[in-house]
């Protein structure tokens, strides 16, 4: 006799409320009654939440081939998001999609992108190192000149950049793309986009109908520059420019275009918010814990002796700086609870039914939260990563990227980019609190969180100063006196 697995009995119709505060750990409470695989239930939809490594790599991983579609969502389809291979169902045209996204972003591709990151992020610093109070803004332009000219061979101009703009208004048409499925049927939004504005509810028609328009810059606009680019100077090297250039080569079809277009905005919708959250969570952490700083400060200054940036090439002799880039992503997931996996077909599982579309939530927070293999797991602690002499211990398991056949392809390049991020900024700042008119230190509280699919700290601020009288000429790549 199979059975649904345990969960918060459900409301009369409603089911359980399941859009509460931080969810994520929300969830992980829930779990600590009901166990790693729970049942929730939101107007007849069905939730299994996964809350332990060993029945996500079970299910997600090893079953793989049952587990990777995405659960119906109309409204991406609606918002004009069914482009993007992130919400794709697993099916040939997702496969199509991800195999020449893979091409790009595997890890043997990275050395095509490393000099043009490492460019990118010293030009970046360079702004932060001008205009420190406005380092979240930088950090933002940052990712988006890192991906933007990768992807398009577009140089972002700056913080205020037209194509980073047009980029930025459709990803904030998401969140509303994950909000309102249980609550407003897609066709009666669609109705409602054609009523007058007078008419009770025809904004939210219209706030739709300008995500569409929000949505087809995103993957309009670029491509196109890329194209008349191509036409008019030949392009320089890119993601776009690359593949077009084979496209034409093999006399490809219109489709195959299509896909080229598709992924290439599903490259910097992947990457904007997600790195800028990270970068920002590593800001917080290193302000909060000035040894952590020292340390690696100490560890890049005994091996570059304040000669040049860290290099790609320098990263497996820093090990501290990379147990701290490990420790970021496990103390602050910034995707939480990943992106919903759905099942094709009845599956069984250690005596628990899921019926064919089953709703699958991995929470990396729980995961991230195991007492047995991370004590103390609140405590911001690089050091869990090294074994006694210092050296790596080899737990190199990042949950955040996600499981099985859906597992994020742009895990190698954001690894890279933040990985840099982190070495070159220590080797030139000092990040310390911020201090108010009367001397007295701000403080930062990295539980003041957004409570988006994508979790950000809210602002906070802090003080970035050059280390030394070095921080300039490494910035500025001037001879050393
Ligand atoms: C810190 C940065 C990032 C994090 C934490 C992150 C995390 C994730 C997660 C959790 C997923 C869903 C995995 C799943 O369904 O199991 C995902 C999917 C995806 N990510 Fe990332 N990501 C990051 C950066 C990037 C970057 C830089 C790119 C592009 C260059 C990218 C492209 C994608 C794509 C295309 C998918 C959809 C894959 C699919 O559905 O087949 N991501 N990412």
């Amino acid at each position: 006799q199979y059975k649904l697995p345990p969960g918060p009995k459900p409301r009369w119709l409603i089911g359980n409320d399941i859009n509460q505060h931080k969810t994520w750990v929300h969830y992980a409470e829930l779990a600590k009654t009901y166990g790693p695989i729970m049942h929730l239930s939101s107007y007849g939809t069905h939730f299994v939440v996964l809350s332990s490594e060993k029945v996500v790599r079970d299910l997600l991983d090893r079953r793989s081939s049952l587990y990777s579609d995405r659960p119906l969502n109309p409204m991406f389809e609606f918002l004009g998001w069914d482009w993007s291979l992130s919400f794709m169902p697993y099916s040939d045209k997702w496969r199509r999609h991800r195999r020449v996204f893979h091409e790009s972003f595997r890890q043997e591709a990275m050395l095509q992108w490393n000099s043009l990151q490492l460019k990118k992020l010293r030009e970046s610093l360079r702004l932060i190192d001008e205009d420190p109070s406005n380092f979240s803004r930088y950090y933002r332009m940052l990712t988006a000149s890192v991906i933007m000219s990768a992807v398009y061979g577009y140089d972002v101009t700056g913080v205020d950049d037209t194509f980073v703009d047009i980029a930025d208004k459709a990803m904030d048409t998401l969140a509303s793309a994950f909000v309102l499925p249980g609550a407003v049927g897609v066709q009666f939004v669609k109705v409602l986009a054609l009523m007058p504005s007078w008419f009770p509810g025809a904004a939210l028609g219209q706030s739709a109908a300008n995500a569409i328009h929000a949505t087809t810059r995103m993957l309009e606009v670029p491509f196109t520059f890329v194209k008349n680019n191509r036409a008019e100077h030949g392009g320089g090297r890119s993601m776009a420019g690359d593949l077009l250039e084979l496209h034409a080569s093999r006399n490809g079809s219109v489709e195959e275009e299509t896909i080229i277009k598709n992924v290439t905005a599903t490259a910097y919708a992947g990457a904007a918010d997600t790195a800028v959250s990270t970068m920002l969570y590593f800001t917080a952490a290193i302000v909060l814990h000035p040894h952590v700083a020292k340390r690696a400060q100490t560890e890049i200054d005994a091996l570059l002796g304040g000669l040049r940036l860290p290099t790609f090439e320098d990263r497996p002799h820093l090990p501290y700086v990379e147990a701290i880039y490990r420790e970021i992503m496990r103390w602050r997931p910034v995707v939480p609870l990943v992106t919903p996996h759905s099942v094709v077909m009845d599956d069984v599982y250690e005596g628990f039914h899921f019926p064919k579309g089953t709703t699958f939530i991995p929470n990396v927070w729980a995961m991230t939260r195991d007492e047995n293999r991370y004590a103390d797991h609140d405590t911001f602690k690089p050091e869990r990563f090294l074994d006694d002499d210092g050296n790596l211990n080899g737990d190199d398991t990042i949950f955040v990227w996600g499981f099985g056949r859906r597992i994020c392809p742009g895990r190698y390049f954001v690894s890279d980019t933040i990985w840099a991020f982190i070495a070159m900024s220590l080797a030139v700042f000092d990040f310390t609190l911020a201090k108010d008119e009367h001397g007295q230190d701000i403080p930062v509280d990295v539980n003041d969180e957004s409570d988006t699919f994508i979790v950000h700290p809210n602002p906070f601020k802090c003080s970035i100063k050059p280390r030394s009288h070095n921080a300039e000429s490494l910035l500025h790549e001037k001879p050393l006196v």
